[in-house]
């Protein structure tokens, strides 16, 4: 369970030897102890050493964080593999003049940059541009791990560790447990995060509480989810209690399981296959079946190892706002659908939806430059929303921003009309002109994914108590993400010249 760092213990300085080893700085500190940068004292070669706070421990508490460290290297030793952190040694500190330190048990391990969960503090709800790398890695540790007979049984952001050339290692071992016929034993931690709604319910025996390989399928599910979005954990709540809460709520059909609309296709399905509710039905998939598909996914033509940026889409200055804000209108059509769900919705709508365009919201002037050929489809994308910030004449100074209309822009990764970055595109597709199949390069397509976008933004930020400035909040969102405009409660500093330009867009387009 994540809990409170542990202090450091006293006396330990740069140049504090441990056997072999010297000490450098300190890297960081978890429930049970502090790790330091650390090297050999023959040649040099660098490490990381993990303290442990054994004597802040009860006497008993104490034999069973020595059962954790005997668990750690022996684990490890047995477990070789490029994608397993290696510890090399468990020493016991012998220092008479320095009490606090005596007796203390240190680790000795390979030395890592830094940790996924701090990739994914700085990510700022960006996917992390190598993640399904990295995640093919974990899920290759993992399938070794469980094909040796062990259960991780903490697996969670702070337990990859990354090596200085990337390569993603699992760690902290401490809770790995061999597996006894179909489950392990392991003391009664993990992080409320990360474990599975049944974690909830089991009885902690003598021996501490049962961990499954499923647990660790779950807990890969949830941590493929906050990579492949930035850090954003599949299950709503501001606290990891509420969190934890929901994820039980989802596990007794309480609620859906509502996955992030900006998974690449393909990882949908698979983190759906990690989050099924209940140890039985997650235990169809196994971590070698998931490491196959994995790889799969990232053997894939076309997948993007790197960040995916959403198409621009910006939206209006304050005196804008103030115009729709009086504008008379409110759009609630039969056919309102929005967020995920549309994806992949036809629209019963006919081509004449242009002629509905007269008298709502945001209309398009006449004159204006918006081609004629696309008017039927910005309206209709507008219609089918029922929030009424989702105006024509937004989507129109959208596209007009990302493209000046041009189906065949293209820059970098984004591509079409609405610049849409495929795997992106693919989670908010709609097929908006019936053929049968969702285009990036196809405008009807095109607009009506970036209307059902649109209008899951804005109920998204709604729903998170941002009701001003709406159409300026959705555009930035799409620039960035929901969850960076969440998160600093308005428009982004970094979005504010695209919001800009299109609120310029948008003003000629509301008259
Ligand atoms: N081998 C290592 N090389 C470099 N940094 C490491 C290594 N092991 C741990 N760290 C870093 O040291 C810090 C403390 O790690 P530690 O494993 O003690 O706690 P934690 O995993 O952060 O939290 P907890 O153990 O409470 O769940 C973290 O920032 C972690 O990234």
């Amino acid at each position: 369970m994540d809990g409170a760092s542990a202090t450091p213990p006293p006396g330990v300085r740069p140049g504090y030897r441990i056997g072999d080893w010297r000490l450098g700085g300190p890297i960081g500190a978890g429930s049970w102890g502090s790790v330091y940068a650390a090297e050999h004292t023959a040649d040099g070669r660098p490490a990381a050493v993990k303290i442990l706070r054994t004597d802040l421990l009860a006497p008993g508490q104490r034999a069973w964080m020595d059962e954790l460290v005997r668990r750690e290297v022996r684990f490890s030793l047995e477990a070789d593999h490029p994608h397993l952190v290696r510890t090399h040694a468990a020493l016991t500190i012998e220092d008479p003049d320095h009490p606090g330190l005596d007796g203390l048990t240190a680790l000795v391990m390979d030395r890592a940059e830094h940790s996924l969960r701090d990739l994914l503090a700085d990510a700022a709800g960006r996917p992390l541009p190598d993640g399904p790398r990295l995640l093919r890695e974990v899920a290759d540790g993992l399938a070794h791990l469980h094909g040796r007979g062990w259960v991780h049984g903490d697996l969670k952001p702070a337990n990859i560790l990354l090596a200085p050339d990337g390569t993603a290692w699992l760690a902290d071992f401490g809770l790995a447990a061999e597996l006894e016929g179909s489950h392990a034993y392991v003391p009664p931690l993990g992080s409320l995060d990360h474990v599975p709604p049944e974690w909830w319910s089991q009885r902690t025996g003598q021996r501490g509480a049962t961990v499954r390989p499923t647990a660790d399928i779950w807990a890969y599910g949830v941590l493929a989810h906050q990579v492949l979005t930035g850090g954003r954990h599949p299950f709503p709540g501001r606290t990891a209690r509420a969190r934890a809460l929901a994820a039980q709520t989802y596990a007794h059909g309480g609620a859906p399981l509502r996955l992030d609309g900006q998974l690449p296709p393909g990882w949908r399905e698979l983190i759906g296959d990690c989050l099924l509710p209940d140890h039985a039905s997650r235990a169809r998939h196994t971590a070698a079946e998931l490491s196959r598909r994995v790889r799969r996914l990232c053997d894939a033509p076309g997948v993007r190892h790197r960040a995916a940026r959403r198409p621009a889409l910006l939206a209006a200055g304050a005196a804008l706002l103030l115009a729709l804000a009086g504008s008379a209108g409110v759009l609630l059509t039969s056919d309102s659908r929005s967020g995920p769900a549309v994806a992949g919705a036809s629209s019963p709508a006919s081509a004449s939806a242009s002629s509905s365009a007269e008298g709502i919201a945001g209309a398009l002037p006449e004159d204006s430059d918006v081609p004629r050929a696309l008017r039927p489809y910005i309206t209709r994308a507008a219609e089918r929303c029922t929030e009424q910030e989702v105006t024509p004449a937004l989507i129109a100074a959208m596209l007009k921003t990302e493209s000046g209309f041009d189906p065949h822009a293209r820059r970098k990764d984004e591509y079409g009309i609405a610049m849409w970055t495929p795997w992106v595109f693919h989670a908010w597709a709609v097929d908006g002109d019936h053929d049968g199949r969702e285009d990036y390069w196809s405008p009807p397509d095109a607009i009506a994914s970036m209307g059902s976008y649109l209008c899951w933004l804005a109920q998204q930020f709604k729903a998170g108590g941002l009701r001003d400035g709406l159409p300026e909040l959705v555009a930035a969102g799409y620039r960035t993400s929901s969850r960076v405009v969440l998160d600093t409660g308005g428009v982004p500093a970094r979005t504010r010249d695209y919001v800009d330009r299109v609120a310029r867009q948008l003003a000629r387009y509301s008259r």
